[in-house]
């Protein structure tokens, strides 16, 4: 039997500062879709070292950043989180708010003529395409406003990290985050207890899967078979800060953000 590669996956992310040893060490790009901003958005921004919004999610950066900061002028606010590419088919974004970041030096990227694939496809086509100055060798796109909201858009973003499967991208809401787990590796998941969890997910996505094995749930996957209309794990609970998962099929990882 071929030995498999083993993927690490941390959401060390969330926490105020990124333990050193953590191997491998990631760099991060932030995306801004348009749904209300998780409360930790100011966090996740001062880790990552590329900032976009996808069309109307520029409307909830310059609407929402200042509500996180109530004792400070919004307009300081707005200037201190410039996002560094605005793209999309921009059809949501305000004229003002365009003019606003446009001002500020933000790229604007308009893509109207492409209606085809969803301004979240076109700004992870950005990161892998053009963002230049930025290693790519372990990158980890961080998307916030993507779960809750409009089902045909919440689809539409588990889709694009289908797509493309072989970029490590997180989709988050304030209660809970979405990865891809390739079926090509290993995965070894360290469970942050202080900021997610216990509860959690293992989802087929696009095919079923014959085989699934896991450890460190409470319902653990034994060589088990996953398909919709079957079984899929839900409501499934984290009991190790290790979990293991090796499946025949790419699953989604779910697994809930703690209020506090
Ligand atoms: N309610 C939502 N739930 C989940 N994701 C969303 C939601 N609204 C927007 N998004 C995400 O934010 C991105 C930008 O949103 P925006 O409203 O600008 O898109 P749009 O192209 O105008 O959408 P549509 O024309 O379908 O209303 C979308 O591509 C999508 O990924
Ligand atoms: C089969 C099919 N279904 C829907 C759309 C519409 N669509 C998909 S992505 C997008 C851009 C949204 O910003 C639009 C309008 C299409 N083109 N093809």
């Amino acid at each position: 039997m071929i030995a498999m590669d083993l993927m690490h996956h941390s959401s060390c992310f969330l926490l105020p500062t990124i333990p050193l040893q953590r191997r491998p060490s990631l760099t991060y790009a932030l995306l801004v879709l348009n749904q209300n901003l998780p409360r930790f958005t100011p966090l996740l921004w001062n880790h990552a070292q590329l900032h976009l919004c996808a069309d109307g999610g520029a409307n909830r950066l310059y609407d929402e950043m200042p509500l996180f900061f109530p004792q400070e002028d919004a307009s300081d606010v707005r200037r201190r989180y410039k996002p560094d590419v605005i793209k999309g088919d921009m059809d949501s974004i305000r004229r003002e708010v365009l003019e606003f970041y446009a001002s500020l030096g933000t790229e604007i990227v308009d893509k109207s003529h492409d209606q085809d694939t969803t301004d979240l496809h076109k700004c992870v086509t950005y990161i892998r395409d053009s963002a230049s100055g930025l290693d790519k060798s372990n990158l980890c796109v961080l998307v916030v406003g993507a779960l809750g909201g409009r089902f045909d858009h919440e689809m539409g973003n588990l889709n694009v990290i289908c797509r493309f499967s072989s970029m490590r991208i997180v989709l988050l809401s304030n209660d809970s985050l979405i990865h891809l787990l390739p079926r090509t590796y290993c995965h070894e998941i360290h469970i942050q207890t202080s900021v997610e969890g216990p509860h959690c997910g293992l989802i087929p996505i696009g095919t079923p899967s014959k085989s699934s094995t896991t450890t460190g749930l409470q319902w653990d996957l034994n060589n088990t078979a996953m398909e919709f209309g079957g079984l899929v794990s839900t409501s499934n609970i984290v009991k190790e800060e290790k979990v293991t998962v090796q499946s025949d099929c790419d699953l989604l990882w779910t697994i809930s953000i703690k209020k506090l």
